[in-house]
């Protein structure tokens, strides 16, 4: 366990708090034996900045009474979660790791989870658990759409509290993806956007405190004012016949796992040196990843390698390109309704500058877009989908943020490509 600390009640947010510096806080001791244990990190910054309070209120009480122990931590900032799960020993004790925030936080997580030697045992077989409160909960949302669970805001929230105390919650596989960059090679869950939506995602950020996930709406209206295009290189290997994959769900609290060997961990390293996006060594990332390539891709170039023949390029002005590997963009917004949890292809999306007749068809797209009527209407033929395996974007022009997973990729040029490697998420 890392630093615990004495604790005591602080009335006026009634949550149990730390005294000291340590961030590690637990339940009171129980008087029969837990039936689970949890790691929970709690972005008091994500969204509204109310996810503490949502925690204490329809989380924290809950648990107790349902006899499930927890480890809380309050993140401090940017990379203090990937330091956390990379580097604990005693990971193979929890049932389950509980994220109050949006995906990045989740987006930190997995790629902490990555830079454990034990990654290929753990990232499937340790859930994730979402309680949402940031402005961005796209994976909840493909996840409980699959489900037939709610996707309207108050009971989207309440479901997802119930299922994180749920004795019979289930762990749904949903497949990564692999990114490659000429830095970094790390994992994904959702998306990788460039141009108009890469620019609403980020240039929205300002707005989030106060307009939460409306501030899509307000970043988009402010964007369309000032249509920005940008000059770029898209490759991508179009995807065949799916090929439909074998991933059952799990009970979450049935188990812990046992530690498969002996694990070598790194010791954790001070917060203002942590980057999100890990810093493992670039090869042995490769290699990694390229074991979770499935084998009827064929030969996937790296990025400095040109692509094969058999790959489609198209060079051209772009309004956006957006690849989804998931169903929903935020809890209620559909981007592509036949993207599965666990999918053999991710879903290329682009409009070309030429193609866009007006910035008022752009505007009803994006209306469109918000809900979920995109795909419904012939007035939008200039947006265009393609199942791909694998998919590289070099851009001309610079300017516009390379976002994946909500997160801005300071990078030059990006890769993606469809893995097995399965994360879980709980629902039920
Ligand atoms: N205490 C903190 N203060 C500031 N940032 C933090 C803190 N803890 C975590 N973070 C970072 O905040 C970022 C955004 O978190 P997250 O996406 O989960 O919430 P959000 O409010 O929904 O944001 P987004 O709108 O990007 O989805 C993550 O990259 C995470 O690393």
């Amino acid at each position: 366990m890392s630093n615990c600390c004495r604790r005591y009640c602080c009335c006026c947010c009634n949550v149990f708090c730390c005294s000291g510096n340590g961030h590690s806080i637990s339940p009171p001791p129980f008087e029969t034996p837990p039936v689970g244990n949890l790691l929970i990190f709690v972005n008091p910054k994500s969204g509204a900045g109310r996810s503490l309070e949502v925690f204490n209120k329809q989380i924290a009480s809950q648990l107790i009474a349902k006899n499930i122990n927890y480890e809380l931590i309050v993140t401090e900032g940017s990379g203090h979660a990937c330091s956390i799960v990379k580097t604990r020993k005693d990971i193979y004790l929890f049932n389950a790791i509980v994220i109050c925030s949006g995906d990045g936080l989740i987006f930190e997580v997995i790629n902490g989870l990555l830079e454990r030697p034990d990654r290929s045992e753990i990232i499937p077989r340790l859930p994730i658990g979402i309680v949402p409160s940031g402005s961005g909960n796209a994976l909840l949302g493909s996840v409980l759409h699959t489900r037939k669970l709610p996707l309207e805001d108050g009971p989207f929230q309440q479901t997802a509290c119930s299922i994180i105390q749920d004795l019979e919650a289930l762990a749904f596989p949903v497949n990564l993806l692999h990114i490659e960059t000429p830095e970094q090679h790390f994992g994904a869950f959702l998306s990788i956007g460039w141009g108009l939506l890469g620019d609403i995602d980020i240039e929205s950020e300002r707005f989030r405190r106060i307009f939460g996930s409306g501030r899509f709406a307000i970043g988009a209206v402010l964007r369309l004012l000032n249509l920005r295009t940008y000059r770029g290189r898209l490759s991508f290997l179009e995807s065949g016949p799916s090929e439909p994959a074998q991933a059952d769900p799990f009970r979450v609290y049935e188990t812990t796992m046992p530690p498969p060997f002996e694990v070598v961990m790194k010791e954790p390293e001070p917060l203002e040196r942590i980057p999100i996006i890990p810093d493992s060594k670039k090869e042995e990332m490769g290699d990694f990843w390229e074991t979770r390539y499935l084998s009827s891709y064929g030969q996937i170039p790296r990025l400095n390698e040109a692509v094969p023949e058999n790959w489609t390029i198209i060079e051209d002005e772009f309004v956006f390109v957006y690849v989804m590997s998931l169903s929903h963009i935020s809890n209620k917004g559909y981007y592509v309704p036949q993207a599965g949890l666990v999918d053999d292809r991710i879903y290329l999306t682009y409009a070309l500058k030429k193609d866009v007749t007006s910035k008022i068809t752009l505007a009803k797209f994006l209306d469109a877009l918000d809900h979920g009527r995109h795909n419904e209407t012939q007035a939008f033929d200039f947006f265009k989908i393609i199942p791909v395996k694998s998919f590289r974007l070099e851009p001309i022009d610079s300017g516009s943020y390379i976002v994946v997973d909500g997160e801005d990729i300071k990078c030059k040029s990006i890769q993606a490509t469809v893995t097995n490697l399965n994360m879980a998420v709980m629902a039920k």
